[in-house]
């Protein structure tokens, strides 16, 4: 499973603005459904490698791509074959069909099979669950090698509904953005390889994949104190803040300070009571604080929690401490990062619904901060509407105390200064990055390790 870097998300509302200003702009859209066609049977002739291709064609667009795809495999010497679900409903599909000089088949229990599937029945018009024959009769061919375009078909494009497709693909071919569902569980594991085939059309949007890793260097005249200090609170379970501040200085900042703890896991972290903790609050140097690894929810949270927004300083809130600053943060949004799992989301935000793109987007307007939905299809939202999504990320990840060493990497990336959601798509990426090095039976600690 892979997805390219840095690229564009389009739900299917915005997918057909986008087509509509390429029409208005004076490209027809055959000419889209022709770049597309061509960009599927590439892909189709590469993975079949000579052997006979199987198209399946549904009544749309989607179907219109397979349709181009089969006339251009077949005027290259393929073995193709088409089979129809039905007569094409609209006027771009109607004349791809014209354009296939071949036989079309029926999709039917009789079907003969064919080492590789191409899969143009459904796209992003999809409108609801296949009928369970249809389901049935596509079961047959899993075990294929399949080549979905745009979607896996069966699949709600926006990622609104948890609708699975009969045929998991080896290979989807995303047409000119990618989709929500491609991004997003439960859907995205059945997209397998996901490729863009950039058609023509420039998708404007807010939304992308996780951009590649910039390598970090100080700067000639770095110093400990300008690369970024960071202040994390220990609670009762003081392993977790040790997991955050060691990850904090791993990750690039230059100074940290764990509050409330004797026992740091590197020597350079420096550790202190309590007692100094409005103190160290109101140091000018300190860059970003973190809080929430280790704390249970109570009254000794809820306290810090609220001296740590009086400061002013730019937050991380993590675990127990999002719906503990909660309420200040709706009233009066500050420089934050949240960084919920599942179960945190939805306590906090009970009320969300939608995609989980949907619901991020949301979080991160109802407190003017960035939210970090966590899981293996991580979401990134700011309030402004941005968003960046981290799906495959790295399985290792999901082991105890990976979340803390996030929040740590995240104090670092916010300490810097700048915008907290790049320093957010900062600390994901580096988080990713840590994990795919280490692979095989990582746990949280050696993320933290050199
Ligand atoms: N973006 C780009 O740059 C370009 C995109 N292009 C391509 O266009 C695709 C979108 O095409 P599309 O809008 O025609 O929709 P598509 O997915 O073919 O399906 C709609 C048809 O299916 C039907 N239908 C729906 N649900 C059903 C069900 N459960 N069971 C049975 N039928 C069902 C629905 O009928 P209805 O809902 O009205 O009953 C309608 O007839 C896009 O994914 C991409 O591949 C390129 O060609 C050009 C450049
Ligand atoms: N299957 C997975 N693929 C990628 N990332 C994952 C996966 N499972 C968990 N993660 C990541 O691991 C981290 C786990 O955080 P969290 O659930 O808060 O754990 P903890 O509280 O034990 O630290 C998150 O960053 C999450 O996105
Ligand atoms: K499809």
């Amino acid at each position: 499973m892979s997805i390219p870097a840095d690229a564009p998300i389009l739900t299917s509302a915005a997918m057909r603005e986008a087509e509509a200003a390429c029409a208005v702009q004076g490209t027809p859209l055959s000419e889209l459904m022709e770049l597309a066609g061509v960009a599927v049977a590439d892909i189709a002739w590469r993975m079949g490698a000579g052997a006979p291709i199987l198209i399946l064609c549904g009544p749309g667009n989607n179907g219109g791509d397979g349709y181009v795809a089969a006339r251009v495999l077949a005027a290259r010497g393929v073995a193709v074959r088409v089979a129809a679900l039905a007569e094409p409903a609209t006027d771009l599909a109607k004349s791809a069909r014209a354009g296939w000089s071949g036989p079309v088949e029926t999709i039917d229990a009789a079907l003969a099979s064919a080492p590789l599937i191409v899969d143009a029945l459904f796209g992003v018009g999809l409108s609801r669950p296949l009928a369970h024959d249809l389901t049935l009769l596509l079961r047959r061919f899993v075990g294929r090698r399949v080549l979905a375009v745009d979607v896996p078909s069966g699949v709600e494009s926006d990622g609104n509904a948890d609708w699975m497709p009969p045929l998991a693909a080896d290979v989807t071919l995303a047409l000119s953005a990618l989709k929500p569902a491609h991004v997003l569980l439960p859907t995205a594991p059945a997209c397998g390889r996901v490729l863009l085939a950039p058609i023509g059309i420039a998708p404007h949007g807010t939304m992308r994949t996780l951009p590649p890793l910039k390598a970090a260097t100080p700067a000639a005249t770095a110093h400990k104190f300008n690369r970024g200090m960071v202040l994390v609170f220990a609670g009762p379970m003081p392993g977790a803040a040790g997991l955050a501040s060691a990850s904090a200085l791993r990750a690039g900042a230059g100074y940290v300070v764990l509050e409330g703890s004797e026992r740091a896991p590197l020597s350079a972290i420096i550790t202190e009571s309590d007692a100094r903790f409005g103190e160290r609050l109101s140091d000018p140097r300190v860059g970003a604080v973190v809080i929430g690894p280790g704390f249970p929810a109570g009254d000794e949270l809820l306290f810090d929690v609220e001296a740590a927004l009086d400061s002013g300083k730019p937050l991380v809130l993590d675990a127990a401490a999002i719906s503990a600053a909660l309420p200040r943060l709706c009233e009066t949004p500050c420089r934050a990062i949240l960084t919920p799992h599942e179960g945190e989301f939805a306590r906090a935000f009970p009320e969300l619904y939608g995609s989980k793109i949907d619901r991020a987007k949301a979080a991160a307007v109802r407190t003017g901060a960035v939210v970090i939905y966590k899981g293996a299809d991580t979401i990134v939202a700011a309030p402004d509407g941005r968003v960046v999504a981290a799906w495959p990320g790295s399985p290792w990840l999901a082991t105890a105390g990976t979340g803390d060493v996030l929040a740590g990497a995240c104090g670092a990336m916010l300490a810097r200064g700048g915008d907290a959601f790049d320093a957010a798509v900062a600390a994901v990426g580096w988080h990713i990055a840590q994990a795919a090095r280490i692979g095989r039976g990582l746990v949280a600690d050696d993320l933290v390790r050199e």
